[in-house]
């Protein structure tokens, strides 16, 4: 249990918050999407193109199987938590925080990224039913779910370390 998974849906803040975060624990930042183009050579809508949805999804789960670094953070894809195999992974192996963000505000910022390919080929309604659908997963995989909304990146960072240092003691061992 020696590491921190932030999850959620896209745009709710994981990278943004796992660079702050990263940089306030003073603990290494990975986060897997990029990694995974880092691994395979190409760029997320490639794969997608390429080689299809499930064989990214199969990456993400080799990812999560073989990483081997302990003591640092973890940016996770969107989907990621989205098997079931992958959410035994990340609550065994590290606390896992949901960045719960609204859906109105995960739009505003997605909706317009030409990098992601789930986003490019839906319509509105379908990435909120996806949204939807997802939530209850992002829930179960959690220990800790932290609400976004009204909260800027440095409240949302400050609250994640505080949850961090708090729960060091009980049952997650950084030192
Ligand atoms: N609480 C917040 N307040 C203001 N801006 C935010 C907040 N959370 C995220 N953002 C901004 O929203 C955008 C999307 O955030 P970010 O890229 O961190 O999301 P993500 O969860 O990593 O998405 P993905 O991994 O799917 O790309 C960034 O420009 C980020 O700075
Ligand atoms: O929500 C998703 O299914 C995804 C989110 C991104 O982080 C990437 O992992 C990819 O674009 C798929
Ligand atoms: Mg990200």
């Amino acid at each position: 249990m020696n590491r921190i998974y932030l999850i959620g849906f896209m745009g709710c803040g994981k990278s943004a918050v796992g660079r702050r975060l990263s940089f306030l624990l003073k603990l290494p930042f990975y986060d897997m999407d990029k990694e995974i183009v880092r691994q395979t050579g190409k760029t997320i809508p490639e794969i997608f193109e390429q080689h299809g949805e499930k064989y990214f999804r199969d990456l993400e789960t080799q990812f999560l199987q073989n990483f081997k670094n302990d003591y640092c953070i973890i940016s996770t894809g969107g989907g990621a938590t989205m098997r079931k195999e992958n959410q035994k992974i990340m609550r065994n192996t590290g606390l896992v925080m949901f960045l719960d963000a609204p859906f109105r505000e995960i739009w505003r910022r997605i909706h317009r990224d030409p990098n992601r390919p789930i986003v490019r080929q839906s319509t509105r309604e379908e990435i909120e039913a996806l949204h939807k659908a997802r939530y209850r997963g992002y829930k179960q995989t959690a220990h800790i779910t932290i609400r976004t909304e009204f909260r800027t990146l440095r409240q949302i960072t400050q609250y994640a370390a505080f949850q961090v240092n708090r729960l060091k003691s009980e049952r997650f061992d950084l030192n």
